[in-house]
């Protein structure tokens, strides 16, 4: 087994409406792969499929070796979901909800018990362990339902939009958290609608639009595939002066600033300023290569 994941040729149509118009990626093992897209893009789709949850309509899907239609019950026992809302029980305590559904997974007692404070400890609720979960906030929720989905170890996990809604405590908690099961050789792929997430978390970003992945690299990869680094010309107020856009090599710097010298005062100060992921997002899935500034 080469990777984690390989999608290829992939499609996926509801009632005449195609979703997924021929996906291809692969996922190394031990690597954090986010997806982005628009809303109604096919993300969702994409991750049931991956799943086991939505059957393809073509192509071929494997995840941790085993192909997602034919060998199903292989893939279910490799891997673990996460959605975007959770399913405690509110009236347990965390750790109750924790070593239930350890037990139901099979593990013995002390196991179940022990994998529990693990757990409890990696996402901040060792504190709050033996409160009963309706009093736990939105982030406690999340964090929990994260922890419950990885009481059994699986080699892959899926998180559909993990953070959403949560505030930035929470949201830094669970990104530690899913950088260490990716340290521990777990592949992460998610789904998220935050590129500051996708920056922060993950090896490879792809973005899907249309049913199709339009790009896919780290972030620094996508932010020179969109070409809108920019020279920017600042006042000893910082106001700005002038926003202008370059390709970053020398020719066509000296071009701007030979341009420029004529025009703004000599105590202007020069920057250059690489895109925004939501500069790159908004590029990306508009379809348009060119940012303007
Ligand atoms: N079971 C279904 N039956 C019919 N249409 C569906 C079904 N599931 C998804 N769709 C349609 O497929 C399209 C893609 O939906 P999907 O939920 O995969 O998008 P998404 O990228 O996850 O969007 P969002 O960011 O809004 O969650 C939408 O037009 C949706 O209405």
């Amino acid at each position: 087994m080469n990777h984690a994941i390989e999608v290829s040729g992939l499609y996926k149509s509801f009632g005449g409406h195609t979703v997924l118009n021929g996906v291809d990626l692969v996922v190394p093992r031990g690597t954090v792969y986010a997806l982005l897209g628009p809303n109604g893009a096919g993300k969702t789709t994409l991750l049931r499929i991956l799943s086991t949850l939505t059957t393809p309509d073509a192509g071929t899907v494997r995840v941790a070796g085993y192909e997602v239609v034919s060998q199903k019950n292989e893939v279910k026992r490799s891997i673990s979901l996460t959605g975007q809302f959770t399913a405690v029980d509110e009236v347990l305590t965390g750790e109750e909800n924790l070593v239930m559904m350890g037990r139901l997974s099979g593990l013995a007692s002390k196991t179940a018990r022990t994998r529990a404070a693990e757990l409890l400890e990696r996402f901040d609720l060792t504190e709050a362990a033996r409160k009963r979960v309706k009093t736990y906030s939105g982030g406690m929720r999340r964090r929990l339902d994260l922890a419950i989905s990885l009481i059994v170890s699986r080699p892959v996990l899926f998180l559909d939009e993990p953070t959403t809604g949560l505030d930035t405590l929470s949201r830094r908690v669970l990104w530690e958290g899913i950088k260490e099961l990716a340290r521990q050789g777990h592949t992460i792929f998610l789904t998220t609608q935050y590129l500051e997430e996708a920056d922060q978390l993950a090896d490879t970003i792809a973005v899907l639009k249309d049913g199709q992945i339009v790009a896919t690299g780290t972030a620094e990869q996508l932010k020179a595939q969109v070409r809108t680094d920019r020279v920017e010309l600042r006042d000893a107020e910082d106001q700005l002066v002038s926003r202008v856009t370059t390709d970053g090599t020398i020719r066509d710097l000296l071009g701007i600033l030979n341009d420029l010298q004529s025009r703004v005062a000599a105590d202007v100060r020069v920057s250059i300023q690489r895109p925004t992921m939501d500069e790159v997002f908004i590029s990306l899935t508009s379809g348009d290569k060119e940012v303007s500034a």
